[in-house]
């Protein structure tokens, strides 16, 4: 069974955000180097297309974190599921993830990898719900600024379905 998907943002709204965010870290990490995290699974899509737009030297790595709750509001409780490969010492750091809703993902990250002594963390995300925040995050790079709407799409799922849709969709 398929279930029907109205588009929010299409892929071409996408894809030229995704080039002008990466223009912008280019500009302002000239001269230095980034080390992007992306926080799998949903923030794999928009990494790999963020790094291709970015014209500084750029290293990778990959986390997964759990939390437990039910399923529509994480209980934040988080746990690591997957760490880090490299070490963040003295590292320019920005987390990339395909989402903020309440913000307990990425507040429980900056906690936990500040303490690796990276030079610096910034965060990015494709997609932020303000109005679902429940712990504060300062966001350095937003993509759209969404309703409070469950979305899919580039990299977001629906019972793991729909990932691989290239533009973001509310399902119906
Ligand atoms: O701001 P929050 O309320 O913490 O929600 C945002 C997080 O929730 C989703 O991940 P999820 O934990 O569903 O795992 P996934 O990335 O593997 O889909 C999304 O990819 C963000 O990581
Ligand atoms: O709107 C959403 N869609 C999919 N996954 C999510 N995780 C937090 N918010 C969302
Ligand atoms: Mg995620």
């Amino acid at each position: 069974m398929s279930d029907n998907i109205k588009v929010l943002v299409t892929e071409e709204e996408v894809d030229r955000k995704i080039e002008e965010i990466g223009r912008k870290i280019s500009e302002d990490y000239a001269g230095k180097e980034v080390h992007l995290i992306c926080v799998l699974k949903g923030g794999v899509f928009f990494m790999c297309e963020l790094a291709k737009r970015i014209t500084v030297p750029v290293s990778m790595d990959f986390m997964s974190i759990s939390s437990y709750g039910n399923a529509t509001e994480s209980s934040g409780v988080v746990r690591i599921t997957k760490d880090l490969d490299d070490s963040l010492e003295g590292k320019e750091v920005i987390i990339v993830e395909d989402i903020i809703d309440s913000g307990r993902t990425l507040s429980y990250l900056v906690d936990i990898l500040q303490k690796r002594n990276p030079k610096s963390i910034t965060l990015c995300t494709l997609l932020d719900k303000p109005e679902r925040r429940v712990v504060e995050v300062d966001v350095q790079y937003v993509g759209f600024c969404i309703p409070d709407e469950f979305v899919v799409g580039y990299g977001l799922d629906y019972q793991q379905k729909y990932r691989n849709l290239p533009y973001i969709g509310v399902v119906q």
